[in-house]
């Protein structure tokens, strides 16, 4: 089995290009993002940290984790967001390795895993390739703006807290340009896949 990391900033088309290989090619996909929310429902360990660490004002009517106010929160002050990522980091990647070990005994030929964070959380120790979908932050905050309807305010407090175009050229092993349309995407990514 194959386990390739999908990254790239938000708003990048990861989410997309994932959903691709998924139809077109079989592969299994696992979102770290969807992960980490599986983590921090009401009662596990990592919910518990959140709440010690940032109080009952992150907690919606229900008790539950209210990410809109996490996420203010976080991407506008660093120190909280680095202890968010250290409550949370260790054990989406114990459930991304435990997820790679279940599918290798099922005998599947490609698993993708996707995150923003891949290179800072060193998943190229996972990973036997990484590839960067490359988007300029002005395009992502447009498709941000349209599909999301975040602001560009938002947008920039996230993006600030990711890597930059040149980190992320410099570690990938691949580089995926989804800038203009999805169709010319899906070529590069098929051109790729006749390779492996
Ligand atoms: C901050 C939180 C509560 C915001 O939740 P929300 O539902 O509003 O957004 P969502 O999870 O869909 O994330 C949106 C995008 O923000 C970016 N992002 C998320 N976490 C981080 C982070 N720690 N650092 C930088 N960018 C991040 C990613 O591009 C992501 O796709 C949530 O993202 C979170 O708990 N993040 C910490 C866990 C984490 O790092 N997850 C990423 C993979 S390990
Ligand atoms: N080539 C493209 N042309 C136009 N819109 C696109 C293209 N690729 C992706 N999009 C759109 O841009 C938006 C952001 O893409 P997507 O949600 O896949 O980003 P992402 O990288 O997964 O973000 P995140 O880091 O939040 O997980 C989506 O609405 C998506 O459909």
């Amino acid at each position: 089995m194959m386990v390739i990391g999908i990254t790239g900033g938000i708003g990048s088309g990861k989410s997309d290009v994932l959903e691709y290989l998924h139809d077109q090619y079989g592969a299994t996909i696992v979102k770290a993002d969807e992960v980490a929310k599986k983590l921090q429902k009401k009662g596990t360990d990592q919910f518990q940290q959140i709440v010690e660490l940032f109080g009952a004002d992150v907690l919606d009517g229900r008790g539950a984790l209210d990410r809109k106010k996490l996420s203010q929160i976080v991407f506008s002050n660093n120190d909280k967001l680095l202890k968010l990522n250290q409550i949370m980091h260790p054990g989406v990647k114990t459930e991304v390795k435990r997820m790679i070990e279940k599918e290798e005994k099922k005998g599947t030929n490609f698993f993708f895993i996707e995150a923003a964070l891949l290179l800072e959380d060193h998943y190229e120790e996972i990973c036997e390739e990484i590839w960067y979908i490359y988007v300029e932050d002005d395009i992502r905050m447009q498709r941000l703006k349209y599909a999301r309807g975040y602001s560009s305010e938002k947008a920039m407090s996230i993006m600030k807290n990711q890597e930059s175009k040149d980190a992320f050229f410099k570690n990938c092993d691949r580089v995926i340009d989804n800038n203009s349309t999805f169709l010319e995407t899906t070529e590069q990514v098929d051109d790729i896949m006749k390779t492996l």
